[in-house]
């Protein structure tokens, strides 16, 4: 349990340790399809290879960040994407507004964690969906906000976002249903550079990207990777983790001076996600406060 209340993330560290939000897929099940990487997979997974997947992710992570859990709830099986719960920093959160019925009942339970965590709220309307860090990405220093559209999250939206963050947002269109999300094709890296999948775009969105991430800082998968959800990868400082890759995707981002930490995690990935979903980047402030809501208390 990583239930100490230990101050990692000390704003006088020129290094801050992240807080991430994991939750442990005790209810993870693929129940509905509501992606196309859930067709043929339902009631497909196991529950102990899940398990055992995710543990490895969670003490993998756990190495490398404060890692809070969330608890699973009946009837929301993929409450373990928790990428998906909102965007968070700077001590406020937009819960995220769920295009699909099947994942509206999460709302609620991550709500409640963000309220007791003493997070600021912030709702966003039913008819504009919007799916959390699964579709809104901020660049490494924090001055864009990158934010996708199309399966999922509503374009209005993004309107709101602007309003909450000092970050300019930069709308992208996603065109190819296996990227339903920002996330899956899509990650801007702590060494200012960016894994992407650049067929999972329109023109102008790709051209929006190529005016910010200059060639050399550019890292396009091939479509076998993204497949592989290569670009679902948590980059902490220089460490990233991700399921498995290509070996040249590998090369490529060892030349670039990342450890590159590959876990199997196709249970996953049989309801559209990997090793990003499962996280939810928090900001530090938050928890540096000595709250009696303290959610580490929470923590597992
Ligand atoms: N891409 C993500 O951020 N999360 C994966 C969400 C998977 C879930 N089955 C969904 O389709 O919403």
């Amino acid at each position: 349990m990583t239930t100490n209340k230990t101050n990692k993330t000390d704003k006088s560290s020129p290094h801050p340790i992240p807080t991430l939000l994991m939750c442990r897929p005790t209810l993870y099940q693929v129940a509905y399809v509501i992606n196309p990487w859930m067709e043929g997979n339902l009631g497909n997974s196991s529950q102990p290879r899940a398990m055992q997947q995710w543990e490895h992710l969670h003490a993998t992570l756990s190495r490398l960040a404060r890692v809070l859990l969330v608890d699973p709830v009946p009837g929301s099986p993929d409450m373990v994407f928790t990428a998906n719960a909102g965007l968070a920093r700077d001590g406020i959160v937009a819960i995220s507004s769920f295009h699909h019925p099947e994942r509206q009942a999460e709302e609620e339970h991550f709500r409640r964690w963000f309220v007791d965590a003493g997070y600021r709220i912030i709702d966003l309307p039913r008819d504009t969906s919007f799916e959390g860090e699964g579709d809104a990405l901020f660049s490494t220093d924090g001055s864009t906000l990158w934010v996708g559209h199309g399966a999922r999250t509503h374009r209005q939206s993004h309107t709101l976002l602007e309003s909450l963050w000092p970050a300019k947002v930069e709308s992208l269109h996603l065109t190819d249903p296996r990227f339903y999300h920002l996330d899956t094709c899509f990650s801007p890296l702590e060494d200012g550079s960016l894994l992407y999948y650049p067929p999972a775009f329109d023109a102008p969105s790709l051209a929006r990207i190529h005016a910010v991430y200059a060639p050399e800082q550019r890292i396009a998968v091939t479509e076998e990777d993204a497949l592989r959800f290569a670009c679902n990868a948590v980059n902490l400082g220089r460490t990233i983790v991700l399921n498995h890759i290509s070996p040249d995707l590998e090369r490529t981002l060892r030349d670039r001076g990342f450890d590159v930490i590959q876990l199997a995690l196709d249970e996953f990935l049989k309801a559209g996600g990997a090793a990003k979903c499962l996280v939810m980047k928090l900001t530090s402030e938050i928890h540096t406060a000595q709250s009696t809501s303290d959610p580490a208390t929470r923590a597992a």
